[in-house]
């Protein structure tokens, strides 16, 4: 008999030959490390940085920085214990190159502390990142008083011509293609010298608990936001003037790359442990504990972190998903093995992520005998019995997530290109083996 030929490119996702039992450490916080990057860079004096991620996206955010003359330097944290990066913010000078990847934090939260250099910074990245929206970026930067040569399309490339300081001020800007938009400038207002008053004009605004997290963590280094959800009016940051401290802060787990793991015990019937399940937290992930639970599971949080068990039974789901749209791809694959139809809504967005997700979701798993139809703003899945095949990851991390997910319970899929989990997960393929052998517990 001659065996299956195994493309190197693709990776054999396991399948599961029981109930997982398995405690999973997951990385920092993407969303958090790059945030805190940023405001650590432009703080007054030095910051820490513990148990940051270390990934594609966050290498390449400190990279940037440091091509903009930040210091960020590998250590231990004050206390001596866990890993760290001191971050010693310095003048900010160009000429400088900066490739955000397919990082959108990177494309998005740059430009306008590139505003803040002297000299020119240009922006290049992967041919995706010329794909992804980046208008309201430039045109919000442009009328708060910074020159950017790009083609006219508001996307990258572009170089920012940085004068030393911007003035700020007010400015309107449609951010219903990306929540990243309204981040961006207020992430550096603090520096601007009239600071920012952000009005959002669109229609909708995807990924509100990641603008909490943006004001949070402004916040916590001393900045003044005042906000719609503190008794602002509707739609509206404004952020003052001010020298930011420099913070010693660790950086949670990715709630969001927790999600395999968890979907691992919905799937099996298993059970999960994810140490330091922060009690509060902005980030998006910490939804799953409601929507997981919806679909089947049942979680506590317990010293030892959150403990997620299945039951056996994976429901599926109508919901919405506008403010956590990243949960998507994880959460389709989930309900393509369910015992009843989903409809995932709010999420049109995700067109403009790493891939076209709602296209990339919709082929993928429909070439496994699935049933999925793309709607406007999202997906119906009727689950059908799956079969094995290629699932194509377009470069997207979560793409490569959700087909392991799918794997778990089909024999035969093969994941085109895992490696692209190093986005945000670089050690995904090994924690998922350990998860299934148990090691690690
Ligand atoms: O600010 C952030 O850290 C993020 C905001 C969201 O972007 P969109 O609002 O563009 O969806 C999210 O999907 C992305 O993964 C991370
Ligand atoms: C949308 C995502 O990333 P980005 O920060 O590149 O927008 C994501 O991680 O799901």
């Amino acid at each position: 008999m001659t065996e299956t030929p195994v493309h190197p490119a693709l990776w054999p996702a396991p399948v599961a030959s029981g109930a997982v039992d398995a405690t999973v450490t997951v990385p920092g916080s993407k969303s958090v490390t790059n945030r805190a990057l940023v405001l650590a860079s432009l703080a007054a004096e030095p910051g820490w940085l513990r148990r940051p991620l270390r990934s594609r996206d966050t290498l390449l955010m400190a990279e940037a920085l440091r091509a903009l003359g930040v210091g960020i330097e590998e250590g231990v944290g004050p206390d001596g214990s866990g890993e760290a990066w001191r971050v010693i913010p310095a003048g900010l000078h160009g000429p400088a190159t900066i490739d955000v990847g397919n990082a959108g934090t990177v494309m998005r939260f740059l430009p306008p502390v590139a505003a803040l250099a002297d000299g020119p910074i240009r922006f290049d990245g992967d041919p995706r990142s010329y794909e992804r929206p980046l208008n309201g970026v430039i045109d919000a930067l442009r009328a708060l008083g910074a020159r950017i040569d790009d083609d006219g399309r508001g996307a990258l490339p572009l170089t920012v011509h940085g004068g030393g300081a911007l003035d700020g001020g007010r400015v309107r800007i449609d951010a219903s293609s990306s929540s990243q938009f309204v981040s961006a400038l207020l992430l550096s207002a603090p520096r601007f010298n009239q600071g920012v008053e952000v009005r959002h004009t669109g229609a909708s605004l995807p990924s509100m608990p990641h603008i909490r997290m943006t004001v949070d963590m402004l916040r916590s280094v001393g900045a003044q936001v005042d906000e719609p959800e503190t008794g602002g009016e509707p739609n509206v940051w404004r952020v003052s003037p001010s020298a930011l401290l420099g913070r010693d802060l660790t950086v949670e787990p990715d709630l969001s790359n927790a999600q395999p793991f968890l979907a691992a015990a919905l799937i099996t019937g298993g059970k999960v442990t994810i140490p330091d399940w922060p009690e509060r937290t902005t980030q998006p992930g910490d939804q799953l504990r409601r929507i997981f639970t919806e679909m089947g599971g049942s979680c506590e949080l317990t010293e030892r972190g959150l403990v997620f068990t299945g039951s056996g039974r994976i429901h599926g789901i109508d919901v919405d998903l506008s403010e956590v749209g990243e949960l998507t791809p994880g959460i389709a694959a989930v309900a393509a093995l369910a015992d009843s139809p989903s409809t995932l809504r709010g999420v049109a967005h995700l067109r403009l992520h790493e891939t076209d997700r709602l296209a990339a979701l919709t082929k993928e798993i429909n070439e496994l005998g699935g049933d999925v139809t793309e709607t406007a703003d999202g997906l119906h899945i009727r689950p059908r019995r799956l079969h094995g095949g290629i699932f194509h990851t377009y470069d997207d991390h979560r793409m490569a997530t959700a087909g392991s997910i799918i794997g778990l319970a089909v024999e035969g899929v093969q994941i085109e290109n895992v490696a692209t989990t190093a986005k945000t997960l670089p050690d995904f393929p090994r924690m998922w083996t350990d998860m299934l052998t148990g090691a690690g517990n």
